[in-house]
């Protein structure tokens, strides 16, 4: 049963008792969000309902998680594949064994699988997978042919000395006698940077070198902010009237510059995505790692892994499928593994409600305000005086609710102190949560082919799960915003994509933008989901939907440059994997127009033009950041 049919149930059982009016009533007069936790936990319907459905989970729950015998049978599908040269198909019967893996059949599955990355020419994850066969058992009379394969992986990393205490003595002399190969390889070794002396004989080294070739966050323009870390010391906290917390620029800011990076206070993956991304970092991956105790979960690394299981994932382990499908179909679903997840992982912090309100309380203009603190967190706006009593009902269910399910283990009474906590974050989220999206682009070719070009048609935003940012949340909305944000896995990056002047406040756009959402629709639904009135200038001005937007008529030599430019840059994106340094031109060229523009006093905005290199900047930005290789073929 998800959440939504379980509150149908309540709301239904409540009205047969007779006493909804009653309950409304009594529900209207709490005015703190521990009392509307108390006043729910006391119902007996809703005690009884949460009870048969927990009684249901419970029983869920007690199925093995892990088995040698699935294992070993996904593992044969994936060899047949193989052999058949089947090699995303091979990859993801392998993914699947690995994930239910144990003992022996799951040595033998990262061996196997190990084999297919070889002749992808992805050294870094097979040499991983060799190490992590080893690390579980693999059966010692089959080690040689694994020694072989992984002598073969650093040497072609350019690991040459290294790559000797892997080969028999045979054929060490047969590599020996090939120094011309082998010169070419140190040559090589020499451009890829690679140190002879260090070692690559750990999956925790291994993965180092896995991370390092991931796009990485650009840095910040200018230096931290002291007082606000993820963002620049051009960019502080102020207060207004009218529009609560705002970031403001404390100098002039060029179009594309970095002004916010900030990594994710707590994200959730989205189910659809658990076998191919990283349930911690977000990052896709080609072959995932388990958790050593639940089949539900992979992770791009074991150092995501392990940083997962002490953070939050110890308490919701074995619980996650049934969480996902609890959730899933409700619109506060998303929101609400999210909250959890904070709430689990500031019990690390050990902040109750009352430090938390306090902390809260200081994270205000002229105050450190730190991302990695759950009273940054705690301090966002909820807007729980303008929520109607039905929606505060309903998320105090889903706050008590996603308390029993974590806590049913222990056998207690669901916990007052933790279901006020879901409820605050679960106002708060829907004002305050982002989507986290990376470009989807098609799986290089089998095998891998290095230099892959990549068409603008092949890649469309692909949002792959959710995040809690609260530097990034204290950006207000603008129907014509001067920034954008793009993710690198968990993180966030904010650049500017207008021309921002001293004193002036940094819009972020909520989703509803000028040129594609006519004012109506924009105020209705700012409205209703974050309890404002906008009023920017295209608010105020009445702009034009894009289509009605005038164009640059009377100055051709701009838009026919302008329009040669964009098509050669649909024509040739970005080159897979070393895009970025490519991009960085466009960047430069785009961001050129856009200066050019702004700064021709003749010219008033709105204009078709602005717009659509705007756009183009955009898509460079999100096609510097992390892709994710899957779904489009
Ligand atoms: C993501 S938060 C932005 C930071 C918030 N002002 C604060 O004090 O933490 C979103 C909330 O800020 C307010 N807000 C955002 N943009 C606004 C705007 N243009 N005008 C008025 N209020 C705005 C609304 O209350 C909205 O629910």
């Amino acid at each position: 049963m998800n959440f939504d049919a379980m509150f149908l149930k309540i709301s239904h059982d409540l009205r047969k008792m007779g006493d909804g009016r009653e309950i409304s009533n009594c529900f209207s007069g709490c005015s703190t969000d521990t009392q509307r936790v108390s006043f729910v936990m006391g119902l007996e319907a809703v005690k009884a309902c949460f009870q048969e459905h927990l009684h249901l989970a419970k029983q869920e729950i007690s199925a093995p998680c892990k088995s040698e015998n699935l294992c070993a049978s996904h593992c044969v599908e994936g060899d047949n594949y193989h052999k058949k040269k089947l090699i995303r198909k091979s990859i993801s019967s392998y993914n699947h064994s690995i994930l239910v893996g144990e003992g022996e059949a799951l040595a033998l599955a990262y061996a196997n699988r190990s084999a297919v990355f070889y002749d992808m020419a992805d050294w870094l994850h097979s040499l991983r997978d060799i190490q992590l066969a080893f690390d579980h058992g693999y059966p010692r009379h089959l080690e040689h042919k694994l020694r072989e394969r992984q002598g073969n992986c650093l040497l072609e990393l350019g690991y040459i000395g290294q790559s000797f205490t892997s080969f028999s003595l045979q054929k060490v002399v047969d590599i020996a006698l090939k120094l011309k190969q082998i010169k070419n390889k140190q040559k090589k070794s020499k451009k890829l940077g690679v140190e002879e002396n260090a070692s690559m004989s750990t999956v925790k080294s291994i993965e180092q070198e896995i991370i390092k070739k991931r796009r990485s966050a650009p840095d910040l323009h200018h230096a931290k902010n002291p007082l606000l870390p993820s963002a620049s010391v051009s960019v502080e906290l102020m207060e207004t009237a009218d529009r609560g917390r705002c970031l403001v620029a404390t100098e002039d800011l060029q179009i594309g510059a970095t002004i916010i990076v900030e990594k994710a206070h707590a994200s959730i993956l989205l189910e659809e995505f658990k076998e191919s991304h990283c349930y911690h970092c977000l990052h896709w991956t080609p072959g995932p790692v388990p958790c050593h105790q639940c089949s539900q979960v992979g992770f791009c690394t074991t150092l995501c892994r392990d940083e997962s299981w002490a953070s939050y994932h110890q308490y919701e382990c074995g619980l996650l499928d049934l969480l996902y499908r609890c959730t899933r179909d409700v619109n506060t679903g998303q929101h609400g593994l999210l909250a959890l997840r904070t709430i689990l992982k500031a019990g690390r912090q050990k902040m109750s409600v009352e430090q938390a309100k306090s902390a809260a309380s200081r994270s205000s203009a002229g105050t450190l305000f730190d991302s990695a603190d759950y009273g940054a967190v705690y301090s966002l706006v909820g807007n729980t005086a303008q929520r109607s009593e039905a929606d505060l009902f309903r998320r105090t269910i889903m706050a008590v609710y996603l308390t029993s399910f974590i806590q049913q283990g222990e056998g207690k009474e669901p916990d007052v102190e933790m279901a006020t906590a879901l409820l605050h974050l679960l106002q708060s989220y829907p004002c305050n949560a982002h989507e986290i999206s990376h470009l989807a682009v098609p799986l290089p070719s089998e095998p891998c082919s290095q230099s892959q070009l990549l068409q603008l048609q092949q890649v469309r935003p692909c949002e792959v799960g959710a995040a809690i940012m609260p530097v990034v949340s204290l950006m207000n909305h603008s129907c014509n915003p001067n920034v954008v944000h793009v993710s690198y896995g968990d993180v966030m990056v904010v650049r500017v994509i207008r021309r921002i002047l001293q004193g002036e406040e940094i819009f972020d756009n909520y989703g509803y933008h000028y040129a594609t959402h006519d004012k109506r629709e924009r105020q209705l639904k700012l409205g209703q989901q974050y309890f404002f009135r906008c009023y920017c200038q295209p608010c105020i001005k009445d702009w034009p939907l894009y289509g009605d937007t005038p164009k640059l008529d009377k100055k051709s030599d701009i838009s026919d440059a302008l329009a040669k430019d964009i098509n050669d840059f649909k024509r040739l994106v970005c080159y897979y994997p070393d895009g970025p340094a490519k991009l960085e031109e466009s960047v430069r060229l785009f961001t050129g127009y856009l200066d050019n523009i702004e700064s021709d006093r003749s010219i008033r905005l709105p204009v078709q033009e602005f717009i659509k290199v705007q756009e183009v900047l955009k898509h460079c930005f999100a096609l510097s950041a992390t892709l994710s290789p899957h779904l489009l073929v």
